[in-house]
């Protein structure tokens, strides 16, 4: 994946570039800076999910999304909301909850599970699309220490057992080293890659 940023316009406002940022398999970042910098936003550009820019989004990685809510079907059972949205098989659904801690929970429904459990669904249907690159937007934020941290574990074993890599939007400065992710700074308005 390769983002070419020369700005990003809100409000005729232009709050991001120009930038530069390649990623792939195999290869972990992080994005840090302050809120309303704009973390969120190139996010979303590289996701696909905003094309309202000037520049360039290249190269043909799957990608997968994580958001800070986990973005459930509230209608459907925990293993359906794998296999609906991501086409995966039965097995492979039942073998990732698995590997997230979530054996017999497949019948449930997302409000019959805590947010911890929700986010770790949310973890596992996204490695369901087996991505190239795992996009995560402040994935551990309001979650008790104990439960992020058990978060970014399981995070970490599925980055080394897929390959994926990983592009991660956080401000918590700790987490990066946690995920063995290299740190890059945006800063300055319009902000850019600092450093
Ligand atoms: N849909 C929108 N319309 C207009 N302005 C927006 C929109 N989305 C974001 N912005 C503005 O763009 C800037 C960057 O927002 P963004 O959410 O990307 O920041 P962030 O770094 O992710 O912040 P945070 O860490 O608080 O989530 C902010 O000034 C915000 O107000």
């Amino acid at each position: 994946m390769r983002i070419e940023l020369n700005e990003k316009v809100f409000g005729g406002r232009v709050i991001l570039g120009p930038l530069a940022l390649e990623v792939e398999r195999g290869q972990r970042v992080a994005l840090l800076g302050p809120s309303g910098i704009g973390k969120s936003t190139l996010l979303r550009i590289i996701a696909g999910l905003d094309r309202d820019f000037d520049g360039r989004l290249s190269g043909d990685d799957r990608l997968a999304v994580v958001f800070q809510e986990p973005v459930l079907l509230p209608w459907r059972k925990a293993l359906d909301n794998i296999t609906i949205p991501t086409g995966c098989d039965t097995a492979t659904a039942r073998d990732l909850m698995a590997q997230v801690g979530l054996s017999g929970h497949e019948g449930q429904f997302p409000r019959q599970m805590s947010l911890g459990q929700q986010r770790r669904l949310a973890l596992a249907r996204a490695f369901a699309v087996r991505p190239d690159i795992l996009l995560m937007d402040e994935p551990f934020a309001s979650l008790d220490a104990e439960t992020a941290a058990r978060m970014i574990g399981l995070t970490l074993e599925l980055l080394e057992r897929s390959g994926a890599g990983l592009i991660h939007v956080t401000h918590d400065t700790g987490e990066p080293a946690r995920l063995a992710a290299r740190p890059l700074r945006l800063g300055g308005s319009p902000a850019v890659l600092l450093g």
